[in-house]
């Protein structure tokens, strides 16, 4: 496995809309993308510090799993993606150090990356995503 760049950092927000007045007109970040991704129930917005990105999460549905997330923890930083360059090794590797994946083959997540999610409690107690993009 080659872990290559933190890719983004997910952040769970109630409304990107709200979020914006902060990353955008306060920090000067502005978001480049803005996408549905309906397999995980949300909207991204994507906006890149050099060359990595914050990726803003607001939930299209109860059942998302930002929605819960938010719920139960309040709005924050919800999961840390690290690209890699063949996410279909990486899991095969993870998976046989005996490491506890969500996703066991990929999905597809915003800008057509394949992702795929390592569950907190085999990383210390963060939701890890990796991320390989074409
Ligand atoms: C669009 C795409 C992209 O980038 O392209 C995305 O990012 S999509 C981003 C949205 N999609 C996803 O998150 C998909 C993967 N996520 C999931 O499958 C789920 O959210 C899980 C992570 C499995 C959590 O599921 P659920 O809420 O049902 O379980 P739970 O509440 O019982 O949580 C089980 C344990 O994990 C912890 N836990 C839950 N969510 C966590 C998070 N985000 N960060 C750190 N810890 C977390 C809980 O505190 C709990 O620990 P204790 O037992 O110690 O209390
Ligand atoms: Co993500």
């Amino acid at each position: 496995m080659k872990p290559t760049v933190i890719d983004h950092i997910g952040i769970a927000v109630r409304s990107i809309d709200e979020a914006l007045k902060f990353w955008e007109e306060g920090l000067g970040i502005r978001c480049t993308a803005r996408e549905e991704v309906a397999e995980q129930k949300v909207i991204t917005a994507f906006l890149p510090v050099k060359d990595t990105e914050v990726e803003l999460l607001e939930p299209t549905s109860d059942e998302s799993p930002v929605a819960k997330f938010i719920e139960k923890k309040g709005e924050g930083i919800h999961h840390i993606a690290i690209r890699v360059d063949d996410l279909e090794a990486a899991l095969a590797e993870l998976k046989a150090k005996g490491v506890r994946l969500i996703d066991e083959t990929p999905r597809y997540g915003a800008g057509g990356a394949k992702i795929a999610f390592v569950h907190p409690k085999s990383t210390g107690g963060i939701l890890l995503e990796l991320s390989e993009r074409g």
